[in-house]
């Protein structure tokens, strides 16, 4: 099965080197992995690296290929990326975002009519469960609603590793789980799925694999209860934390009190 290899990598900005040689365990299909770790870690730098808007040396192979060796049409069409911040002065509608989207991408929307086009982004909407805001315009729309809107531009294409910066960082507790189950259903889909989040307690229950970064570099990885642990956690947010498993059976994540 094909899997993204992502190995010594080091990425930056002009002046200033981020990551320095960061490897990570090959991240398969139908798995969704969450980065997680302190502001300013790299998280957002390194998915910014996978969908190649950033200069970087090393090797990010995708099914034995390198993705640098794609033209920007091809990457796009396997790599898609959602920001942290969801830009505001768009104006279009929801759904003619999400058309732009796919016309965007000439791989598979060259052949497609836009009766075919219409259909596939109503049927992301209504996935995404918003199909009520197609003809609203983005820029009239809530902080959480124009993440959604955001989510649903970026999985349109139906890209074989979808990269989800913050997804849920402007919705409320009901919105959150649906983008977690979307994120586990878009990679039983046959995608990867590779998240940043802050909530903890979002990784625990819903990740495959919880990646814990810090100043650029990989301070624990591996199944959520193994990477997320009070000795990872007190090292690299400088806080105490219990990992206790609820009246469920499920982990849960209480913080106690900053060092
Ligand atoms: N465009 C940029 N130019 C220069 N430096 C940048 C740029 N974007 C990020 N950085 C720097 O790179 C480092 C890592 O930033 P990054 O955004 O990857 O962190 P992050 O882990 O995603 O943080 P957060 O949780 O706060 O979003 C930080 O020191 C940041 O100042």
């Amino acid at each position: 099965m094909a899997n993204l290899h992502i190995n010594d990598i080091q990425v930056g900005y002009p002046g200033k080197k981020v990551i320095h040689g960061l490897t990570l365990p090959p991240l398969a299909i139908g798995e969704v992995t969450v980065l997680a770790g302190p502001n300013g870690a790299g998280k957002s730098t390194l998915l910014r690296a996978i969908a190649g808007l950033l200069r970087m040396t090393g090797s990010i192979r995708f099914d034995e290929q390198e993705l640098s060796s794609f033209s920007i049409q091809k990457r796009a069409g396997y790599v898609s990326f959602m920001p942290q911040a969801v830009p505001t002065d768009i104006n279009l509608s929801v759904i003619e975002a999400i058309i732009s989207a796919l016309k965007a991408s000439p791989l598979d929307a060259v052949s497609d009519d836009n009766l075919t086009l219409h259909h596939r982004a109503i049927a992301v909407l209504e996935r995404i469960g918003i199909a009520h805001l197609a003809l609203e315009p983005l820029n009239q729309l809530s902080g959480g609603q124009r993440q959604l809107a955001s989510l649903a531009r970026t999985v349109v294409r139906e890209p074989k590793i979808l990269l989800l910066d913050e997804p849920t960082s402007a919705l409320d507790l009901r919105h959150q789980l649906k983008v977690m189950r979307l994120a586990r259903s878009f990679a039983a889909d046959g995608r990867i799925v590779i998240m940043v989040l802050h909530d903890l307690n979002l990784a625990l229950r819903w990740a495959d694999r919880v990646i814990v970064m810090d100043q650029g570099a990989v301070a624990s990885q591996g199944h959520p209860t193994e990477a997320i642990t009070p000795t990872v956690i007190e090292q690299v947010y400088g806080v105490r934390i219990r990992v206790e498993n609820c009246s469920r059976g499920l982990p849960n994540l209480i913080v106690d009190r900053e060092i």
